[in-house]
């Protein structure tokens, strides 16, 4: 039996009054790649943003349930919002990488941790850009600006970003769907190889993505968890009639 990372039982989410998530009970194993799929508007990045706290910071957002990390509830008074996101990391649709060299954007969450010896960040540096697969591409200009490379390259080097300070889990907010099909494919590649690490949660659009890499999905439909399953089985044999539709491209 895998671990279980994180738990959520009976989580609703309000805007104001409108209730965008309806009562989620949902959990992620251990070194699995979860898939979240849906219509647009069903709940999926706004549950996703749960996981690291995300939503706190939107005006007039209510939150009930309960959502643990290793057993320890996220929402607690006495939990630590920063070494919470340390543990969660997170990584955008759009490549976000700061207006810095690639080296300043990869060591700045250990930076803000107050690490300064060299060797430790040269070192985090080269492990991090390799587990994203963009050491070879850049290990000669480490100290040119980020924002010169390409939109893949990008993206990669934002992830590298987040696996620096060694999360548990990493959040994936349709991170391919601004980039083209082989820079997609380099990273689809990527999340493989780091699923024998850490715990992967990724939204996205693309059917053929979340059935060639995750091991479990689960289907949103507006604000309710219609169904969750090993991915094969979900996509051979759904058991909800929606979910059939919405893989069968009835709707959304
Ligand atoms: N900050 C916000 N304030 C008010 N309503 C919001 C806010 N963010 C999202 N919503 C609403 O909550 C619902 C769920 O949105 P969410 O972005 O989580 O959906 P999604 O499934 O990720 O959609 P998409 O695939 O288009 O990104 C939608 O009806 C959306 O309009």
């Amino acid at each position: 039996m895998k671990n279980k990372v994180i738990t959520s039982k009976n989580v609703h989410l309000f805007y104001g009054s409108f209730e965008a998530l309806t009562g989620i009970d949902l959990d992620f194993n251990e070194h699995e790649i979860t898939a979240m799929i849906g219509p647009s508007g069903c709940g999926k990045s706004t549950y996703l943003r749960l996981l690291n706290r995300m939503n706190d910071l939107i005006p007039n957002v209510k939150i009930q349930g309960d959502i643990r990390l290793e057993g320890e509830d996220i929402y607690a008074a006495n939990m630590d919002v920063v070494s919470l996101r340390k543990r969660v990391g997170m990584v955008f649709q759009q490549p976000n990488p700061f207006p810095f060299s690639i080296y300043d954007n990869v060591v700045y969450g250990l930076r803000l941790a107050g690490v300064k010896d060299r060797g430790t960040l040269d070192a985090a540096v080269e492990t991090s850009l390799k587990q994203a697969a963009i050491w070879d591409e850049v290990k000669d200009k480490l100290h040119t600006s980020a924002l010169a490379l390409s939109g893949g390259q990008q993206q990669r080097v934002c992830i590298a970003r987040v696996l620096a300070v060694q999360p548990e889990v990493i959040l994936l907010d349709e991170p391919t769907s601004a980039l083209d099909p082989i820079s997609s494919t380099q990273i689809e590649n990527m999340l493989l190889d780091l699923r024998d690490r850490y715990t992967i949660i990724l939204v996205t659009h693309n059917m053929h993505q979340a059935s060639r890499i995750s091991d479990k999905t689960a289907f949103f439909l507006q604000g309710r968890l219609v169904e969750f399953d090993d991915t094969k089985k979900m996509f051979l044999t759904p058991r909800e009639k929606e979910t059939e539709d919405y893989l069968n491209g009835r709707f959304g």
